[in-house]
Parts: C-alpha cells; sequence; structure tokens
C-alpha cells in the first residue's frame, strides 16, 4: 500500500468540498470513542475553508456535539447523522423532525447491552450498533435492528463499518450536499465529496449527478485517511 500512488486530482479553487470524518479524514479507531485527531488537522481544515471561501462541510454521520468536540475550536458548515442536522454556513441549524421511537431504542439498549463488546451508539435521530470488537456478533445486531424495524417502511438499517446503524428514510448525505448547494458560499461551485464507506454512496452520487466529483478513499487515496490530510494539508500551505 505503501508506494501505491495518490490517484486524487489536486484541490482546485472552484471546488465546494465535503469531507467525510471516520475513515477519510481520521483513522479508524476499535470504537467511537477512541479515534485520534492528529495534529495539524485543525489547522489545515482551517486554512483550507479559508482558501475555498468558506465553500468547505463535513458530512458525517456522527452527531453534531461529537463533530464539534472532534474539530474543536472550528466550528464548520456541518451534516451531522448523516444529513439529518444541518448546520448551514450562517451557522443556522435544521434538524429534521421524527427520531427514533423510544420503545425502540430501549429494545435495543436491552438486548445489545448484554453482548460483550458491541458498542451502542446513541443519537438523537439515529443508533448504530457496533460489532467491530465482536465481530462474530454481526448476524446477531442485524437479527435485532430488523425485529425492532418489524417492516416500518418510513425505516432503514444502514449496513456500515463494523456497525449497522437504524436511522430513518431519506436522512442521508446526498440531500445534505444538494442543500448546501444552494446556499453561499458554496452555490456555483463544482462539488466535491470524499468518503469511504456504504454510508457515503448517496453524497459521491450526487456530486457527480451535479457533474462534480465523488472521491473514494479506497480507490483515491489508496485506502489511507493520511493521504487525505497531506493532500489537504499540501493544498492548503499548512
Ligand atoms: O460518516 P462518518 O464521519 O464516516 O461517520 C460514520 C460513523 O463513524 C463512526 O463509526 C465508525 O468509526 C469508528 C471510529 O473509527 C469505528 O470504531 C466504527 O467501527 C465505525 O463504524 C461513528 O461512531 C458513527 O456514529 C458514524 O455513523
Amino acid at each position: 500500500m505503501a508506494n501505491t500512488p495518490t490517484i486524487a486530482p489536486p484541490i482546485e479553487q472552484n471546488w465546494a468540498l465535503f469531507l467525510d470524518i471516520d475513515g477519510t479524514l481520521l483513522d479508524i479507531a476499535p470504537t467511537p470513542e477512541a479515534v485520534v485527531v492528529p495534529e495539524g488537522l485543525i489547522a489545515s481544515l482551517e486554512a483550507a475553508s479559508q482558501k475555498l471561501g468558506g465553500a468547505l462541510a463535513v458530512v458525517s454521520g456522527r452527531p453534531l456535539i461529537s463533530i464539534d468536540a472532534l474539530l474543536a475550536p472550528l466550528t464548520l458548515p456541518a451534516a451531522a447523522e448523516h444529513g439529518a442536522v444541518l448546520r448551514n454556513p450562517d451557522g443556522l441549524l435544521q434538524r429534521a423532525g421524527g427520531g427514533l421511537p423510544l420503545p425502540w431504542r430501549e429494545n435495543i439498549r436491552e438486548v445489545a447491552a448484554t453482548w460483550e463488546g458491541v458498542v451502542i451508539d446513541e443519537k438523537p435521530h439515529s443508533v448504530a450498533v457496533h460489532f467491530r470488537l465482536a465481530p462474530s456478533r454481526e448476524e446477531d445486531v442485524c437479527r435485532l435492528l430488523q425485529q425492532v424495524i418489524n417492516g416500518h417502511e418510513d425505516y432503514e438499517i444502514l449496513p456500515a463499518k463494523m456497525a449497522f446503524e437504524l436511522r430513518r428514510k431519506g436522512q442521508h448525505k446526498g440531500a445534505a450536499i444538494e442543500s448546501f448547494m444552494a446556499l453561499s458560499p458554496f452555490a456555483g461551485r463544482l462539488p466535491v465529496f470524499i468518503g469511504d464507506d456504504f454510508t457515503d454512496e448517496d453524497g459521491f452520487a450526487v456530486t457527480r449527478a451535479m457533474g462534480g466529483k465523488g472521491l473514494h478513499v479506497q480507490d483515491d487515496f489508496a485506502g489511507e485517511p493520511s493521504r487525505v490530510r497531506n493532500w489537504l494539508s499540501q493544498w492548503a500551505g499548512t
């Protein structure tokens, strides 16, 4: 992998840049709380955002509180929980209505909490259940969420990296990017989204349909978030 070239093109001044966090800006860690924000990343993001006239947003499955904690003191435009929560460039917050029914959450907690190594990642609008530390629980986790959802058509189970996420349909990264692209300073720019996961496919589809780019960490950065960070810092001059 070390000798594989980075294929991503250099950033251009007219881009609107949308960045996923886990597996793209940050290396994957054993649990959501164990991620490390490498030195220099915040400065790179800040400088890149300035060079792009503010047209840089993070688009993540994490809740907004977690995004802000990781990127402090930066508060970038952000799509949190795969777009269920948007923080627009002017700071305005938009929250999708309708989270998960409380009995569903209680059911998931009751069952999955007894599975050693399984991490329940509660978010305001959804829940991710991680089996990274208990890979043999993959099927159990999937079955549990299917039982909880019980054919309810407004909700869906999203396969993620060593996790399944239960969320309301329609709250996805593509819709979030479309929403940002209607706003200054994103409007009129070329949308470029960088991601690494199945949960990023909606974002790739939307940026490509708009004539922009969907860059995949695996294909364009040899699978290494460190290459995304270097690419960003070289262009940002940090
Ligand atoms: O959209 P992202 O910013 O990539 O967020 C997606 C999910 O990321 C986190 O989970 C993933 O990263 C963890 C830390 O590396 C890892 O332990 C886990 O296995 C991955 O699935 C986060 O915890 C989720 O809430 C996000 O939805």
